[in-house]
């Protein structure tokens, strides 16, 4: 009999599909995987002091300290919420390939409200990334905080008088619950990773990573990298108005990546292209760049901003 498996996951309907993801790609290459729906930090007791491990995603740590005690053996985690350093003796074992990239509005009764001069709009969302670029765009709009998991974001939105909130597509397509009443913002550049899914697993666990080898989408691990290198530079695992994608055509890597101020107003942004082969450091290169021309003192602002 082959040796079980055990993913750990989040309890919400979109960690849930992910893991189940992983789960049904494993079982097609003859494993023998179970899902373990691990709660939300608060409810666990927390033994391991986090310091010494150097956990530090609010999503991802509840699930790092159940791999590193050895209570499951793959964690999947939405890779746009794994921060870029991963904990000591974790690694990604498999990116998989990616899903829907951008984000989506969420109207209430239709988008007429976007081309009305003057008019302000009530705006949800609690992503300082997509608050700031809603604004440069819509400066008189207002914007509402929306937390929660996508299930209870979109609740929210319908009890409020608003006019929209924004989502990730993946979050809303995957589970089926993008409502008819959406569409897809192909002007805003999405956050490091979106999208992607990531299967994590302990690094000296040869078994689970020869496992979850064949899962791994080199093209979506190239480009998340770029993302989260991006990321990294600037300013850290932080929440930050700090948007990258990179994908692939036909051989050529196609990189953007912008640093934007807290209100949308100032921002650096950098666009790439270049033969795939060439690519692997320039997530990097354009971060050091645009914090050598005033990223810096815009980091700093953000840094400063936060209570
Ligand atoms: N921040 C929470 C989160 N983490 C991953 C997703 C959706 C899936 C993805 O972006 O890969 C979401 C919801 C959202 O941003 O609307």
């Amino acid at each position: 009999m082959q040796k079980e498996i055990r993913i750990g996951t989040r309890e919400s309907q979109l960690a849930l599909w992910q893991a189940n993801l992983v789960k049904d790609l494993l079982t097609a290459q003859g494993y023998a995987p179970v899902l373990v729906p691990i709660k939300s930090e608060g409810d666990i007791d927390l033994v391991t002091p986090l310091y010494e491990i150097g956990v530090q995603g609010i999503f991802t740590k509840t699930l790092d300290i159940a791999l590193l005690s050895g209570r499951i053996d793959i964690a999947v985690h939405s890779l746009k919420d794994v921060p870029t350093q991963l904990p000591k003796n974790i690694i990604q074992a498999a990116v998989l390939e990616r899903g829907p990239v951008k984000d989506l509005l969420v109207y209430q009764q239709d988008t007429a409200f976007l081309d009305k001069p003057g008019y302000i709009a009530n705006i949800g969302t609690s992503s300082l990334r997509r608050k700031a670029q809603w604004l440069r765009r819509y400066p008189q709009h207002q914007i509402h905080n929306l937390r929660g998991n996508v299930n209870t974001r979109l609740q929210k939105l319908a009890s409020e008088l608003w006019d929209a909130a924004i989502f990730a597509a993946a979050g809303l397509e995957r589970i089926h619950l993008r409502p008819t009443n959406s569409v897809i913002l192909d002007w805003m550049l999405p956050a490091p990773a979106q999208g992607a899914v990531v299967a994590v697993c302990r690094e000296d666990d040869a078994f689970c990573r020869e496992a979850c080898a064949p899962l791994h989408h080199a093209a979506t691990a190239l480009c998340t990298q770029i993302e989260r290198d991006f990321l990294r530079v600037l300013m850290g695992g932080c929440t930050t108005p700090i948007s990258a994608y990179a994908y692939i055509q036909e051989g050529t890597l196609h990189f953007a990546g912008e640093l934007s101020s807290l209100d949308g107003q100032t921002f650096l942004e950098t666009a790439q292209q270049l033969p795939v082969a060439q690519a692997g450091d320039i997530g990097k290169q354009t971060a050091a760049e645009i914090l050598a021309k005033g990223g810096d003192k815009i980091v700093a602002a953000i840094r400063n901003a936060k209570p």
